[in-house]
């Protein structure tokens, strides 16, 4: 069952059109995640499917309920992380996350322990700190706490790993994997590497439009382009054998950078054989040899102009 779905959304500013005729699907219990440069529409979208700005047209279901502007009904499946989160930084994590349960009417018990439980997902179990003084990171993982304080069926996330370390980025990473048991999340990020290592499927977003969707593997897949790298020793000059390698049938291409032969082919392992037996009988000096994994990186910039 899809626990986002959005047909053919479109959105405006006076002349401009920022998303036009957006459609796609969120898989429950699946990670989401919705790529795009700066300005792309990516925020844009999100607001639209809290209900806190109004498409010009189409349709936006959460859980199988319609949004509509100014209406939060459907809010009530969703947590929501916005790219900035704002608290009282007079408060503790612990009393934050008591005043979100009682403003939402959460009884007690549940608030204590889903407090509980929360803090130790997101590591502040025991910190009785100001948020005042809360790095970046702390606040991002507390805003994590709070948006599934509520036990969402979606957490939208918008682009909750920007403004952090690369040691803050894995913790929230790491933290909406676990995450990803309870619920379903969308995640909005123009950083690849990240995707590639929490995503099930992605939305690429370009200039309003969606440019490309499905599950990563496929994704990888279906645009790998298949690259054999050969590092040769010190001794060696790659340009020696790059126009021996241009001239076997499988391969399409060869690159040569300092000690590196880049080939390009068909299929790389149905090439290996032709290759090896090439640089074997050139007596090239090989101190490696790999097949390069199809990174997002490359499909990003291949549907991304
Ligand atoms: N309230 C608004 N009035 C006019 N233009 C707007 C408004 N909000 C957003 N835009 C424009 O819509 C476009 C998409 O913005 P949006 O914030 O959705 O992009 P984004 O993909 O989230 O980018 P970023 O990663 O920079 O936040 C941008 O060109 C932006 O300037």
């Amino acid at each position: 069952m899809a626990i986002l779905e959005l047909d053919k959304v479109s959105k405006s500013f006076g002349a401009v059109k920022v998303i036009g005729d957006l459609s796609f699907q969120v898989p429950d219990h699946s990670v989401f995640g919705f790529i795009g440069k700066n300005g792309a529409g990516k925020t844009t979208t999100m607001k639209m499917i809290l209900g806190f700005l109004q498409q010009d047209s189409g349709v936006i279901h959460v859980c199988g309920e319609k949004v509509s502007y100014g209406n939060t009904k459907a809010n009530r499946n969703i947590g929501y992380l916005p790219d900035v989160p704002e608290f009282y930084g007079y408060m503790n994590p612990k009393e934050y996350l008591k005043l979100c349960g009682e403003i939402t009417g959460l009884k007690k018990e549940i608030i204590q322990s889903r407090t509980k439980e929360l803090l130790e997902l997101v590591g502040l179990d025991g910190v009785n700190r100001r948020i005042h003084g809360f790095s970046r990171g702390m606040k991002q993982r507390l805003g994590i706490a709070q948006a599934l304080l509520n036990e969402p069926k979606l957490l939208i996330c918008d682009e909750p790993t920007s403004a952090l370390d690369p040691m803050g980025r894995k913790e929230i990473l790491d933290i909406l994997s676990l995450a990803k048991n309870k619920t379903t999340i969308l995640f909005s990020t123009h950083i690849l590497s990240d995707v590639e290592r929490i995503c099930d499927r992605i939305g690429v977003l370009n200039q309003g439009k969606l440019v490309l969707e499905g599950d990563v593997s496929d994704i990888k897949h279906k645009y790998r382009k298949d690259t054999v790298r050969v590092e040769v020793g010190k001794s060696f000059q790659p340009e020696k054998a790059a126009d021996g390698l241009r001239k076997l049938t499988a391969v399409t291409n060869v690159r040569t950078d300092n000690r590196i032969i880049e080939i390009q082919v068909h299929n790389a392992e149905d090439s290996g054989a032709d290759i090896l037996a090439f640089l074997l009988k050139e007596a090239v000096p090989v101190i490696r040899y790999e097949i390069m994994e199809p990174s997002l990186e490359n499909v990003f910039l291949q549907v991304v102009v």
